[in-house]
């Protein structure tokens, strides 16, 4: 299937250069989410645009930093960032998704038997899954504060090596309260990328890295 034009455009713009399957693949992915879009609410990116600078900034951000053979659980996934383009790009990775709401569950699945991509979806809440299953990396976007983050994961440590969590500029804000309620004293924080966000050159995007101390020092 041909590229959108207003797809390509975007792409263009934002300097991504992605091959031709892979971004067929994130269009088809895109096309078909917004489908649901329309019936639920998943997501309010609905241009080329705001996708590509947003959304697939985010993800192509994220990508680089997962290793081949990762188990990647994407928490709160909701509209599918950033566990779907996550797996179209990077096929030698296993990608699972958890959403609590189960329309938006039983949405993503059906969106995936659509684009036939091999990924996992839980109509659970991440944490209670942690309990049950081990992945390398938990990702999310736009779930919960740092606190919260740390609140769900702390019972499950023995079944994660890290958290990637993807983050606007507030997050200084959270690492603050984090700190002062003293969720980060076993954990080490860093900020593994940062990067412009949109048009705006002053507002920033992160991706933070939260794993126990013990991990970091191995
Ligand atoms: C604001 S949306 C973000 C969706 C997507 N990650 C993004 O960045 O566009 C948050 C989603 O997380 C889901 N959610 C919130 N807490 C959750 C939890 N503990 N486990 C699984 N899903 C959760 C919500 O139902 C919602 O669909």
């Amino acid at each position: 299937m041909p590229l959108d034009p207003e797809f390509a455009a975007a792409l263009e713009k934002y300097q991504m250069e992605i091959d031709e399957s892979v971004a067929e693949r994130l269009q088809q992915y895109v096309q078909v989410m917004w489908r649901w879009n329309e019936q639920l609410n998943l997501t309010r990116h609905t241009t080329w645009d705001l996708f590509v600078s947003r959304d697939l900034r985010d993800c192509l951000q994220l990508a680089p930093l997962i290793q081949a053979g990762e188990e990647v659980l994407d928490l709160g996934s909701g509209n599918g960032v950033p566990g779907i383009p996550l797996a179209i790009l990077r096929s030698d990775i296993e990608v699972s998704l958890a959403e609590s709401v189960a329309k938006r569950a039983q949405a993503l699945s059906e969106i995936i038997n659509e684009i036939g991509i091999p990924v996992a979806v839980y109509a659970a809440r991440g944490e209670d899954i942690l309990e049950d299953f081990r992945f390398s990396s938990v990702v999310s976007r736009a779930v919960g504060s740092i606190t919260k983050f740390c609140r769900w994961v702390e019972p499950h440590w023995v079944n994660i090596d890290r958290l990637l969590l993807i983050k606007g500029p507030k997050w200084v804000d959270e690492r603050a309260e984090a700190r002062h309620l003293g969720m980060l004293g076993n954990l080490d924080l860093r900020r593994v990328a940062a990067y412009p966000l949109g048009d705006d050159a002053d507002s920033e995007g992160v991706i933070l890295q939260i794993m126990t101390k013990t991990m970091a020092n191995r």
